[in-house]
């Protein structure tokens, strides 16, 4: 069976972070400072190049105690994703973090959104889902899952025609949010330890509980979909991830 065609957008880097707590509380105030008022070079260069469209950035403090800090970053090429991590790493701030996770993925549309004879790098609407711009939204919920490759629940052996009816479906659970979750799904068969990366922000977090239940019901998800770990979390500007690390820092 031939694989369906993808159109493949923009890398993406999802980038966790813990804080070091020991380390960060060590700091006298004027020093964490300090360390934030360097973090506002990176953020700003991040920012310019989101808004030359040339890569997408979002920063998040993450819920819960799997990680403190979210980076996503988007780039044309693995090289530039490996030079803004290279650029990050640089800072002192993140002297004061580790990774908790990360995930590599880059950016999927289902082929038949092409329409026969459109020049893809042309058309507008396409490029926008292609290489999109971090949501201004208040939330993000990010997690990894794989579709299902157990008999008889085996997505990847479903004939053309019952694939494309189970997405039709989950299509109309997920136009049904439109305006409340924008998702950017991002593919990482061969790019990182699960097939799919979701990515959903929205401005109040209870639509994504809202969303993923009705979805779990719905058969592409409750027969074919594994999940890995969820992290949500909230979107800060330089001055509220400021505000953050030094409530941390007492
Ligand atoms: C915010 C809502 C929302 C909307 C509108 C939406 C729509 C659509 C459409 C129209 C299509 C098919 C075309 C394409 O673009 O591929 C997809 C495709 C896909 N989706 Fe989706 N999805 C949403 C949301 C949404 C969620 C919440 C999840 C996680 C599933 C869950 O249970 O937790 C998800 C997953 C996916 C995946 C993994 C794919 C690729 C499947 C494949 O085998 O290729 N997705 N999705």
């Amino acid at each position: 069976m031939p694989a369906p065609h993808t159109l493949d957008g923009w890398y993406v880097l999802h980038d966790f972070r813990t804080v070091k707590r020991e380390a960060w509380k060590a700091l006298d105030g004027h020093t964490a400072a300090a360390v934030m008022r360097d973090l506002r070079a990176f953020i700003e260069a991040e920012l310019d190049a989101a808004r030359a469209r040339t890569a997408s950035f979002g920063a998040f403090v993450i819920a819960g105690g799997k990680a403190d800090l979210l980076f996503v970053y988007m780039r044309p090429t693995l090289e530039e994703l490996n030079d803004v991590k290279a650029r990050f790493e640089s800072t002192r701030f993140a002297d004061f973090t580790d990774r908790a996770y990360s995930y590599v993925s880059v950016v999927e549309l289902g082929g038949y959104l092409a329409k026969p004879g459109v020049d893809i790098e042309q058309d507008e609407a396409l490029q926008l889902r292609l290489k999109p711009p971090v949501p201004n939204m208040r939330y993000v919920c990010f997690y990894p899952m794989n579709k299902r490759r157990v008999h008889p629940d085996n997505w990847y052996m479903l004939d053309e025609e019952e694939r494309r009816k189970h997405l039709i479906v989950h299509g109309q659970i997920g136009r049904q949010y439109a305006g409340k979750v924008k998702q950017i799904i991002s593919g990482s068969v061969g790019l990182d330890d699960w097939e799919w990366g979701v990515t959903l922000y929205a401005d109040d977090p209870i639509h994504f509980k809202k969303l993923i239940y009705e979805m779990r019901f719905d058969e592409s998800s409750a027969r074919f979909a594994e999940f890995g770990p969820f992290y949500v979390g909230q979107q800060v500007d330089h001055e509220a991830l400021t505000q953050w690390m030094m409530t941390f820092h007492g």
